[in-house]
């Protein structure tokens, strides 16, 4: 029998429903629109079209959402000037810089820049922190996602196996600590793979859910799963283009080869990335509440 298809696109909907319903009523009740600022560097055509992506969902949720594009030669002290005011435009509760950034800027230099409060990615030291503490704070975008689609679907994490494939900043570290906090959504028992890893398949084998973070495409065979495993693919790589120019996507997950032996499995596209944005917008609605002292 083939795998379940986890639907982040259906998910996400229902998700950004519940959004919009919310970012009305904080307008009626409280004249507060959430307002959310993107940082474009450069013109790589693929950043280009994420960000396009975060501002045209912000703007169907009622989101204030601009959008600023800087030549690739930016400074990084300039782009430091442009962070800062934006931490004092009290219209902006939340600031994003899309990465990656031109080699010649330190990212971390900019993270770090950017107010906590208006962190809605996740990625300021402060808010990483307390994620690791479990204090409330602005989760990171894909790992919360991730944590949204396995609680939609009922897939319980308490003491389950998770695998993690991959050790980044941006998904694997925040996802693994996320899973092993004490409380719903946690209680798992974390393994983290990543490159030096010398035997992957003995330890995802062994996952009752599978989360793949590597940025290989369709790295992950049907000989690297258990038999029913929940499979996460969170990879969004461009391995070609359409005879038309359109971008074509696969994910760290060999889906065809995993499909008849997976339990469920999200795909690409259509999976995880619709989830990030949504938790991009839900978080900005959080950084207006929190703004206004509402949470
Ligand atoms: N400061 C910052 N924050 C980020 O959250 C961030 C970033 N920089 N840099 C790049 C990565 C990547 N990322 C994705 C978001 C959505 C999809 C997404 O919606 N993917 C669609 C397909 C989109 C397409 O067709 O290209 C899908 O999987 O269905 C993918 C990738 C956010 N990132
Ligand atoms: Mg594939």
């Amino acid at each position: 029998m083939p795998a379940t298809l986890i639907s982040g696109v259906a998910i996400a909907a229902t998700i950004r429903d519940e959004i919009s319903i919310e970012v009305s009523r904080l307008k009626d009740q409280h004249s507060l629109i959430p307002g959310l600022v993107t940082i474009l560097v450069g013109d790589d055509p693929a950043s280009q079209s994420y960000v396009r992506a975060k501002n045209a969902t912000a703007r169907v949720l009622g989101i204030h959402s601009q959008q600023i594009t800087l030549p690739a030669h930016t400074s990084e002290s300039e782009l430091l000037q442009l962070v800062h005011t934006c931490n004092r435009d009290s219209v902006f509760h939340g600031i994003l810089v899309q990465l990656p950034l031109p080699s010649h800027i330190n990212e971390a230099n900019i993270l770090f820049a950017i107010s906590p409060e208006k962190d809605v990615d996740g990625f300021h030291p402060v808010n990483v922190g307390k994620l690791m503490l479990g204090e409330p704070c602005l989760l990171p975008c894909t790992p919360q996602g991730i944590l949204e689609l396995l609680e939609r679907t009922n897939i319980s994490t308490s003491g389950a196996e998770v695998v993690i494939v991959g050790r980044s900043n941006i998904v694997g570290k925040p996802i693994a600590n996320l899973m092993l906090q004490k409380r719903p959504g946690g209680n798992a028992t974390v393994t983290v793979c990543h490159t030096r890893t010398r035997d992957m398949a003995f330890h995802t084998r062994r996952a009752d859910i599978l989360i793949v973070a590597a940025g290989v495409a369709n790295m992950i065979k049907a000989e690297h799963i258990k038999e029913g495993a929940v499979v996460i693919d969170v990879g969004v790589n461009r391995i070609g283009q359409t005879a038309g120019g359109k971008a074509i996507l696969a994910g760290d997950v060999d889906f065809a080869d995993v499909v008849n032996k997976a339990g469920s499995i999200t795909p690409v596209p259509g999976g995880v990335g619709p989830m990030t944005i949504t938790m991009l917008m839900k978080n900005t609605v959080q950084a207006a509440k929190q703004a206004v002292g509402l949470l």
